[in-house]
């Protein structure tokens, strides 16, 4: 009988990384085989499920990513773009599958995955949940149904920790009404309103941030004309559809050539 491909979780403690581990855990197709925090931590040397408030799993905290990366068939990281960064080089290395979950990578950052894709699988997404992309694959049909009578704008709202904005989904919603639009994002985005802004540019695709306690993640895509309004919205309320998702990315890669992948192509949509 063949294993179940084996996983590692980097930020092991973070809000996603203790659901991912819950994640893999409940899961018959994966193996849980590391666990990954920054030199320090106080996890670092701990039973992950000790440390975690449960029951000994077995599984020791490391701060040796290349150590656990070696033994595992794929990397589940939603951390910081400077460790996604280093990690893609580690994953690389052992030829793991890296699934990235980590948003606010600058444009340079994420040309600095090549080098790892032309040697294992990536997927990387702003949002790993089934109804966000599909989500993306509506909001690029309706921009290109409509002209630019209508406004487009893309609304999020996060809770309080968050550090990134706008959203990598509001960024991968934009990008899908660019798309739609037959415009480069880059060309027509306008973040960040404050002060005499000047009048709407029409063609702009806005983006606007809400932050506050604990919400998960919220995005509505909003199209608004002379008379009339599309909103098009997704609201997440547990952060276990992210994790699902990561995991079936991490599985779903396991039989991929080496490059860059995203949640549409795991999802087929
Ligand atoms: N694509 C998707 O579907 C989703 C993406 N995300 C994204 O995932 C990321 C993490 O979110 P969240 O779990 O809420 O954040 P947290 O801050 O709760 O967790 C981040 C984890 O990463 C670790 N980390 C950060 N920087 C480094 C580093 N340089 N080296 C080693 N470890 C590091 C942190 O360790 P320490 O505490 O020591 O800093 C922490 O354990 C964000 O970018 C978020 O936007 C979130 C949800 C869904
Ligand atoms: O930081 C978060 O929490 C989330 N980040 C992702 C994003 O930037 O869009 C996905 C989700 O909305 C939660």
């Amino acid at each position: 009988m063949t294993e179940t491909p084996g996983i590692v979780i980097t930020g092991a403690s973070g809000r996603m990384g203790q659901m991912l581990i819950k994640t893999v855990l409940d899961s018959d197709k994966a193996r849980l085989v590391g666990a990954v925090e920054r030199a320090g931590h106080a996890w670092v040397g701990q039973d992950l499920g000790l440390a975690m408030g449960g029951s000994a799993i077995g599984v020791v905290v490391t701060d040796d990513p290349l150590e656990a990366f070696s033994k595992a068939q794929a990397v589940i990281d939603f951390t910081s773009p400077e460790a996604t960064l280093a990690f893609s080089k580690l994953a690389a290395q052992a030829r793991a599958v890296h699934v990235i979950g980590t948003t606010g990578m600058s444009e340079a950052q994420i040309a600095q995955l090549e080098p790892a894709a032309r040697h294992a699988v990536l997927v990387r997404a702003g949002n790993m949940s089934l109804g966000v992309n599909l989500l993306v694959q509506l909001t690029k049909k309706v921009a290109a149904a409509l002209d630019e009578d209508f406004d487009i704008e893309v609304i999020e709202a996060h809770h309080h920790h968050k550090v990134d904005a706008p959203s990598g989904t509001a960024l991968m919603l934009g990008e899908a009404a660019a798309e739609g639009r037959g415009v480069t994002l880059a060309d027509v985005s306008d973040s960040g309103r404050d002060g005499i802004t000047g009048a709407r540019k029409r063609g702009d695709i806005g983006f606007s941030a809400i932050r506050g306690g604990d919400i998960v993640g919220e995005h509505d895509v909003l199209f608004a004309a002379a008379g009339e309004r599309i909103v098009l919205r997704h609201m997440a309320t547990d952060r276990a559809i992210f994790a699902r998702g990561a995991l079936k990315a991490a599985l779903w890669g396991q039989d991929k050539a080496p490059g860059e992948y995203d949640m549409l192509d795991v999802l087929g949509l």
